[in-house]
């Protein structure tokens, strides 16, 4: 028997950057959190504590920084001239894997006019990437989380077994709520991202709110065949949804009707709805979602 270094990968975690275009008075603010992870020839590191072949995570760090200082672009194409640089710069840095979190910022008014230069954040999700590079070829998943979306009717949800724990009733008409956490993967690097983003949101919020839903696993499906069938260039979508569950409040020992309009708003546990929608022909997913 003998003791091998298996699998392994290091880098600088959550570099929180913001940069401001300045080029005219009206700035423009990226707010990022990006994550550098990178693997290859590592063993003597481990082994022996050489480090010839270590790029320093804060060398990565810096990296980030430095190339923040021409433009950021999409997060997409940030991640890619990221991920391309450390491998095609370093023998010994096979793969690279950098993922990105962008906030997003909505510009205040004075006086009904845009304010130049005062921002708030904004709730209502935040954009996400992942970028993949072997040194040959780039992956791209590309994403949004916390994005908190509510249908206050058409929902149901019945039918279900009953045995002998189950206490839940069946319902013809209750809220549906969650915090969409969706990713999808691009089947090409030569995309326009933003185009593509804003594609895909669009695609995720009218498919939540127009289907009437008989499950949260129904609509589910519903939002990533929307995203599927939107942008051809999108082979594979997973969704992680959490049932926020708004359970109708019992107003009876007050003499109280409640005709679904007062609801007690449940944070845990949650149903916890996950799911992948994709193409029966897409190109394979390599290390796209490691
Ligand atoms: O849409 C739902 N799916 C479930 O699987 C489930 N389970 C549950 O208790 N409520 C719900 N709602």
């Amino acid at each position: 028997m003998a003791i091998v270094l298996g699998g392994n990968r290091y880098g600088k975690a959550e570099v929180r950057l913001v940069r401001v275009d300045r080029d005219s008075a009206r700035h423009e603010l990226t707010d990022l959190n990006v994550s550098v992870s990178l693997s290859g020839d590592m063993t003597d590191t481990h082994l022996t504590g050489a480090n010839e072949k270590v790029l320093a995570t804060d060398t990565q760090k810096n990296t980030v920084f430095a190339f923040a200082r021409d433009g950021i672009g999409s997060i997409e194409a940030f991640g890619l001239r990221l991920a391309r640089h450390f491998v095609d710069s370093q023998e010994a840095i096979h793969h690279a894997r950098v993922t990105l979190e962008q906030f997003s910022w909505t510009r205040l008014e004075i006086d009904g006019e845009e304010a130049p230069h005062s921002f708030a954040r904004r709730g209502d999700g935040t954009r996400t990437a992942t970028v993949h590079y072997d040194g040959t070829q780039a992956w791209v998943v590309s994403g949004i989380s916390d994005l908190t979306v509510l249908n206050s009717t058409d929902s149901e949800f019945w039918g279900f077994p009953r045995d002998q724990y189950t206490t839940l009733a069946e319902t013809k008409d209750r809220i549906l709520a969650t915090a969409v956490t969706a990713s999808w993967r691009h089947s090409t690097t030569e995309t326009d991202w933003d185009a593509s983003y804003s594609t895909a949101r669009k695609s995720l919020l009218s498919a939540f709110a127009g289907t009437y839903s008989r499950s949260l696993q129904q609509t589910l499906y519903a939002m990533g065949e929307r995203v599927l069938q939107t942008d051809p260039a999108i082979a594979e979508v997973r969704l992680s949804l959490p049932n926020k569950h708004h359970f109708l409040s019992d107003l009876s020992p007050f003499g109280l009707d409640n005709p679904g309009e007062v609801f007690y708003a449940a944070d845990r546990p949650y149903g916890l709805i996950e799911g992948t929608v994709l193409r029966d022909d897409a190109p394979p997913a390599g290390p796209a979602w490691d």
